[in-house]
């Protein structure tokens, strides 16, 4: 919790008018928050570690959901450990820029101790090249368009730093058109899909995680190279469920800063759609 509350005391700090919603700018054809743009030598220049995994989605794909099921897997079970930060801590999002003087992704990267588990939304080709020249693994996870696109609507907000999502008929279009934060979800899903097999890259699906979660979480294991015993497993099954992270302060954002994450709005974590069951 200390660690929580170090993030959101930075904040704290934040002089007033940094808290504002961001216009987009395109980044080698991505549209990213102008200050993910003003930032982007430090993300293009980032320096991964061999040991280094990278989490990767489009927005609002069940990237949270895999962070908790790599940390419960990389603890071996422990709830303790698991629990030691909220998941924004935990995991530093690499092109993450936050207001001063919170620190960057990159600098949050470069502060974790190794081995490090980093976030991403970037789409394949705008991932740092040093991913690929240290042979990192990575876990891409989609989720079908209609889901991502509405929790995503709900999540813009809420999150007091994107644009203004305006009405929902222009936010679709947007959707479709790629004109949204982190660009084309066609061709971020179909940018991994093409690279999955020259890649050390686990290809996984939200919708094959709510079907069968034990199937898919040994398939994580097994990309990672852990081996547990049945009973963890089915422990890790049940802490990383929609509803027991929904009730896990660590997991499901509650203790995300209130200026960043308005939460009089909804909540992170909303319902399970009927297309994710
Ligand atoms: N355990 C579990 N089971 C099922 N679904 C889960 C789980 N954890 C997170 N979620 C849902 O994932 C959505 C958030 O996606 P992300 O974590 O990728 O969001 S973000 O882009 O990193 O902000 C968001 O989807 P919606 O509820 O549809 O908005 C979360 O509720």
């Amino acid at each position: 919790m200390e660690a929580a509350q170090k993030f959101n005391s930075f904040l704290q700090d934040v002089p007033k008018g940094f808290l504002k919603r961001i216009p987009l700018r395109l980044v080698h054809g991505v549209p990213l928050r102008e200050t993910i743009a003003d930032n982007w030598r430090k993300v293009e220049q980032f320096q991964a570690r061999p040991d280094d995994l990278l989490i990767s989605s489009y927005p609002k794909a069940g990237t949270t959901w895999m962070q908790e099921i790599v940390d419960l897997i990389n603890n071996r079970g422990d709830l303790v450990k698991a629990r030691r930060a909220p998941t924004h801590v935990r995991f530093p999002f690499l092109e993450m820029v936050l207001p001063p003087p919170v620190p960057s992704g990159v600098d949050a990267v470069a502060k974790a101790p190794s081995p490090r588990v980093i976030k991403t939304h970037l789409p394949f080709q705008l991932v740092p090249k040093s991913f690929w020249e240290q042979n990192c693994k990575v876990i891409y996870i989609a989720r079908n368009p209609k889901d991502s696109v509405v929790s995503f609507y709900y999540f813009e907000q809420m999150f007091s730093l994107q644009p203004e999502p305006g009405h929902w008929e222009q936010f679709l279009q947007n959707f479709m058109d790629g004109k949204l934060s982190w660009g084309s979800w066609y061709q971020h899903v179909c940018g991994y899909w093409d690279e999955k097999n020259t890649h050390r890259m686990l290809y996984m699906f939200y919708e094959d995680m709510k079907e069968n979660p034990v199937r898919e979480i040994r398939k994580v294991m097994e990309f990672l190279e852990v081996d547990l015993a049945p009973d963890v497993l089915e422990k890790i099954v049940h802490h990383t469920s929609f509803k027991a992270m929904k009730e896990n302060p660590m997991a499901n954002y509650s203790t995300y800063p209130e200026a960043l994450l308005n939460k009089s709005i909804g909540t992170f974590m909303r319902k399970v759609s009927s297309q994710s069951h």
